[in-house]
């Protein structure tokens, strides 16, 4: 049966939903956690879908994809809409958990408003759970304890994880039940003991509809033991942030953990999860079709809506901006003004580039004008839709809070990932009424793109082909903007570079089937940078026509995570150039200092423009050493530029500032380049009879650098959370019947946990050299930790490649 077949008769998201009942949220986790299987059964029991697909049969709703179906993966975020609770809107997007597709997940959470994430019971936290957390600090987050089913799951050991790795103290929803039947060797996970409403909740394995809820406090002994000491726990917890809620216990229910109403409970856990006090923490296994409703009840009770989520954050630090309960964010306290950040686009083979959005404040209707503050260009808005994986239903309106798809081919032309829309909320063509100087220009902080670390040379079959293939390059950019395409004039090649080798095997495939490009694609390489090791002398352009401008380079710290801090003065901006760590410093303009005072005719948004453009160019054409691009520099421009009066094209700014700025970067002598190269932060889990091969082998071929080697997946033992690993021996913990299993490798070996970094051409191809030194019993993850400069016997190594 078709999706569009199923959702047929389903109920519509064309109406304006009740901004406090409307939940945007993400599932995040490491990968194969059980996001995209959690995913189908939330659809399955609210109703959306009649029938559960599974991940392994390639019929899941959200992973649509041809390549996600065949290979069990998740490549791309979908988003789907459902009611849960009768008649709250729930919007998730599931996210991909292989680290090569980190971009979508960023882009994802720079619009949701609250996380789940999910956790695997026997793997507890892993390494891209925790950067997804990093990278989603900003929401709420309830986390979904899955596999319980699995034998060696550790619910308890996963949750004092947590609490250490993430520094956060958790409030246990539900625990898990486990039933042991005289037949099973092992205690079976049957259900759980939900402290909040003291049931017992038993899900029949044969009959995924039918679930049996008794009540908790009647139950055998040990159950009613658990759920004392879990409500002891929670409310002593809760109690630290919710005074009423002591007060309760204290007063009303005389010291008696079990008088505390659920209601009561569920406000203050509310309260507490959005003040990111507390995590709340569930468990179930999604597969065998167990904790999954209580998981969706947990959405609706403890994550934000868009009235509590936090608030956008823009170019403006000035700008008011406040929620109201009707329209969202509102900003300027101009209720006609309309806001949206575009977040990700796509080509639908059927209607073309498709671009998602968040609407963050006003209402959007099909057919208005608006403008892009990004480009500075003015546009109609064609049509809208409200995405259900890959089926979408056409509406006229967009309401605050939220997330729809804008369609048309003036859409495609003039919007871009990360690009702000601003359009007015009443009048069809009211951008005049709007304030051109703060309205106009409101930008919502920019997402950010990580660096990419592999390339493949990419070549048309014949002469012929060339434009088809930079077109269909071009289409595979603007969908993911974590793939680059860079030309080298000298050599004549056409370089894509991505996040990872798998990345770029996706990008291939699609290159090639789907975008029909005949084109010869190389094998991958690492993609080295190079960087500048002091600044350039100021280079100044003074020409007849009326310019004026003076630039330098200057070199930036190489890892992004640290540019924060360092020292911005107050008379210059900013302007990420979205690539390689690379800035543009503006100065500010020593004389127009106000619009009023600006005497040109094009707009300052478009002077900086093509200055961004300028600087990009400039700084991809690359260094002296092996004309690889520059990374972590900046492009600074002097404060007492000026231009023609009359110039109203910003291609002449352009030309002059691109020659401009390379003559400053040709001026630096060889000696102050250097060759930079990816390096990665490596988890490696092995049996411990394994771990000495896999150290040889790291420390004697891949010249990595051993960090730690732990009993435990790594809970750090440094001051800073200190305080969450008293919190975590303190919690509540029910034990872990089949835990002990957990921990030992097939031939009962115990396992062990390596950090390392390691350059990454040093681990191309690594996973079958680690597949047979460990027959196939460890698992590893890597992640890109930064660029590091190469010595000179590596450099030589590099360029003999
Ligand atoms: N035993 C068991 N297996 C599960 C459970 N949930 C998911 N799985 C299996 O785990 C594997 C990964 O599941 P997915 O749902 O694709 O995981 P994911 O997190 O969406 O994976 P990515 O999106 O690719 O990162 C599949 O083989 C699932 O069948 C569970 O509760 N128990």
């Amino acid at each position: 049966m078709s999706i569009a077949r199923l959702w047929g008769s389903l109920r519509s998201y064309a109406t304006k939903p009740e901004l406090r009942k409307l939940r945007n949220i993400g599932i995040i986790a490491h990968i194969d956690a059980g996001k995209t299987t959690t995913t189908e059964r939330m659809l399955y029991y609210s109703g959306k879908i009649s029938r559960i697909g599974n991940v392994d049969q390639g019929d899941t709703i959200t992973d649509f994809l041809p390549q996600e179906k065949s290979r069990g993966i998740t490549i791309q975020s979908a988003a789907v809409s459902f009611n849960w609770q009768k008649d709250h809107q729930i919007n998730l997007i599931d996210t991909p958990g292989h680290a090569d597709f980190t971009f979508e997940v960023i882009r994802s959470v720079k619009v949701l408003d609250g996380c789940v994430t999910i956790l695997d019971a026997v793997a507890g936290v892993e390494a891209q759970t925790e950067k997804v957390w990093k990278q989603s600090q900003r929401s709420p987050k309830i986390c979904f304890i899955n596999k319980m089913d699995r034998v060696g799951a550790g619910f308890s050991r996963t949750v004092k994880e947590l609490i250490a790795k993430m520094n956060t103290r958790v409030a246990l929803i539900n625990i898990p039940l486990f039933v042991q039947e005289p037949q099973d060797q092992v205690p079976r996970f049957a259900g759980v003991i939900d402290l909040v409403n003291m049931k017992v909740i038993e899900w029949d394995p044969e009959d995924c509809d039918k679930i049996n809820v008794t009540d908790a406090t009647t139950a055998g002994a040990e159950i009613q033991e658990q759920l004392l000491r879990g409500r002891e726990s929670l409310i002593e917890t809760l109690g630290e942030y919710d005074e009423n809620l002591i007060e309760f216990f204290l007063e009303e229910a005389n010291g008696d953990y079990l008088k505390v109403p659920p209601e009561l409970l569920n406000g203050s856990i509310r309260k507490a999860t959005l003040a990111k006090f507390v995590t709340p923490v569930l468990c179930g296994a999604s597969f065998r079709n167990i904790g999954v409703q209580p998981l969706l009840d947990a959405i609706v009770n403890y994550l934000p809506s868009p009235l509590e989520a936090s608030l956008p954050e823009t170019n403006h630090p000035t700008l008011p901006v406040k929620l109201d309960p009707k329209l969202g964010a509102l900003m300027n306290n101009n209720k006609n003004l309309c806001v949206l950040l575009a977040f990700k686009v796509i080509t639908d083979p059927i209607r073309g580039i498709m671009v998602f959005v968040r609407v963050y404040s006003g209402t959007l209707h099909a057919g208005n004008t608006a403008f892009n503050s990004n480009t500075g260009k003015k546009f109609k808005i064609g049509k809208l839709v409200i995405p259900h994986a890959n089926v979408y239903e056409e509406v006229s309106t967009l309401y605050p809070g939220q997330i729809g798809i804008l369609v048309g081919t003036t859409v495609a032309e003039n919007v871009s990932t990360g690009d702000t829309i601003v359009t007015h909320s009443l009048k069809k063509d009211g951008l005049r009424s709007l304030d051109s100087k703060r309205e106009l220009t409101v930008k919502i902080n920019p997402i950010a793109i990580p660096p990419p670390v592999f390339s493949v040379c990419v070549e048309p079959r014949t002469l012929g082909n060339k434009k088809s293939m930079e077109d269909a390059l071009g289409t595979l950019t603007r969908e993911d903007p974590s793939l680059h395409v860079s030309f080298d004039e000298e050599t004549g090649q056409t370089l894509l570079s991505g996040m990872g080798e798998l990345h770029l095997e996706i990008a291939k495939y699609k290159l090639v089937n789907e975008l029909n490009a005949d084109v010869e694609i190389g094998k991958v390489m690492v993609s080295y940078k190079e960087t500048i090791d002091g600044k350039t002398p100021e280079e100044t352009i003074s020409s007849d026509a009326g310019y004026q401008l003076t630039v330098s380079i200057l070199p930036l710290p190489l890892h992004e995570d640290t540019l924060d801090v360092v020292a911005r003065s107050i008379h210059e901006t900013w302007y990420p150039l979205g690539i390689d760590n690379n800035y543009l410093i503006m100065e500010n303009h020593r004389k127009y200092t106000t619009e009023e005072l600006w005497p040109f005719q094009i707009s300052f948004q478009a002077v900086i423009n093509a200055l961004i453009s300028s600087s990009i160019v400039a700084l991809q054409k690359g260094g002296k050493i092996a004309r690889y691009p520059l990374h972590s520099c900046a492009v600074k421009v002097k404060g007492d530029w000026t231009l023609p009066p009359d110039i109203e094209n910003p291609a002449e700014v352009l030309k002059l500032s691109r020659k401009l700025i390379l003559t400053a970067i040709s001026n630096i002598p060889q000696d102050q380049f250097s060759v930079l190269e990816p390096v990665m932060d490596l988890d490696i889990s092995v049996p411990q009879k394994d771990m000495g091969s896999v150290i040889q082998d790291l420390t004697g071929s891949r010249n990595a650098n051993i960090l730690s080697i732990d009993d435990e997946s790594g809970i750090d033992n440094n001051d800073q959370n200190i305080e969450f690993q008293k919190i975590a021996q303190e919690q509540f913990l029910p034990p872990d019947p089949t835990v002990k299993l957990a921990n030992l490798g097939s031939e009962g070996s115990s396992m062990k946990f390596i950090k390392a970094q390691v350059p990454l051409r040093d681990m191309v191809s690594y996973t079958n050299r680690f597949r047979s030194l460990t027959q196939g019993r460890g698992s590893f993850h890597m992640n890109y930790s930064g660029m590091d400069k190469v010595n000179k016997d590596r450099l030589s190594s590099i360029l003999n490649e």
